[in-house]
């Protein structure tokens, strides 16, 4: 069933145009010239109840302003959100309070605490705020301490936590009023490896144990390998891809690369056609084919051992991040 219904959400910043040049400053509070920016382009897609949804985009893509949408910070310049409960759809930017009861929110770039505040003492006021009752406070508290082991620091003030330290904070105040959905908006920036398999290890158990719907981005594609089944692939605001991780790599990577190393006669030149295949040599030396995935890499084989050796062979299946790599160029240089 979906918990999360997204259709045709759209969101343009509009901003005065700066002017340049000699008062520059003064002159911008005059200008009637706009900059628009059109950040979510009528996007649509729905998210299971339980499912974990990984949000991936180059930079400026969208990602941030889609998950502002979805948690209220913003009102969109058109369409529509609504978060299935108990007593009806609620719209994140009209129905507030019943939409926090419905979602938690951790933004890896700034933390929801208060700063000065020792972490308990900003726990109390979260559950205070969410009108958690004093058992199942209690008891969600206990379970947060022992998952992100807080113990160590949860009497030290914010401020003084380290990066990863603060972060298994954010993620217990996000949780503490068991919402079934969790936004999390780069959730391991800037964390150390130990940290982040901390925070993937988390959510992976609020996700199996909780039944927390989950909706993350994140640059890291460990995170989505770790976590994820299903990616949303946004850019210009649109989403070009959404579905499995594997269907991803088998849609924009029908092929694997067959690297071999010949020895015997070989072309002057920099490339070598065996049998129809063309490769394309490499700064060592080796010479790289593309093969279909279902091409017979045998019939690559029999022609580059013909009157040579193969003196070194191997074959570099396309992963996530390789796709996601060559996606992201694509787009800068198209
Ligand atoms: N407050 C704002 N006013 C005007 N334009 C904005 C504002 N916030 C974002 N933008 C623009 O909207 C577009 C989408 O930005 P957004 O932050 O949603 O992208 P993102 O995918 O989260 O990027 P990143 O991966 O760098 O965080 C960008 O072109 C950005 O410059």
């Amino acid at each position: 069933m979906a918990l999360i219904t997204v259709r045709q959400l759209t969101k343009e910043y509009v901003r005065t145009r700066p002017v340049r040049g000699r008062f520059g400053t003064l002159r911008t509070l005059f200008t009637r010239e706009k900059e628009r920016t059109l950040a979510v382009d009528h996007i649509d897609f729905t998210v299971d109840e339980g499912e974990v949804v990984g949000c991936l985009g180059p930079n400026g893509a969208g990602k941030s302003t889609t998950i502002k949408l979805l948690t209220g910070v913003l009102w969109p310049t058109g369409g529509t959100v609504e978060v299935a409960g108990p007593d009806g759809p609620a719209v994140p930017w009209r129905d507030r309070k019943r939409i926090a009861r419905r979602i938690g929110v951790v933004f890896g770039q700034r933390s929801q605490l208060w700063w000065d505040l020792p972490l308990i003492e900003s726990f109390k006021l979260v559950a205070a705020l969410y009108d958690v009752p004093g058992p199942r406070y209690a008891g969600n508290l206990a379970r947060l301490r022992r998952l992100l082991e807080l113990d160590p620091f949860l009497h030290t003030p914010v401020r003084q936590l380290s990066l990863g330290q603060r972060m298994r904070g954010d993620l217990a105040a996000a949780l503490l009023h068991d919402p079934p959905v969790l936004y999390l908006d780069e959730p391991t920036v800037g964390l150390d490896v130990l940290a982040k398999e901390t925070v993937r290890g988390f959510v992976d158990e609020a996700n199996r144990s909780g039944r927390t719907t989950v909706l993350l981005t994140t640059h890291d594609l460990a995170d989505v390998e770790r976590l994820c089944r299903r990616i949303l692939l946004i850019d210009h605001g649109r989403v070009l891809y959404d579905g499995p991780v594997d269907g991803l790599v088998r849609r924009y990577a029908p092929h694997r690369d067959v690297l071999v190393r010949l020895d015997g006669a070989e072309p002057a030149g920099d490339r070598l056609t065996l049998d129809g295949f063309v490769g394309e040599r490499e700064h060592d030396g080796r010479w790289r084919f593309r093969v279909g995935r279902d091409e017979p890499v045998h019939r690559l084989l029999a022609a580059a051992g013909d009157g040579r050796r193969i003196r070194d062979l191997s074959v570099v299946e396309s992963n996530l991040e390789s796709v996601v790599r060559e996606l992201y160029r694509d787009r800068r240089e198209g």
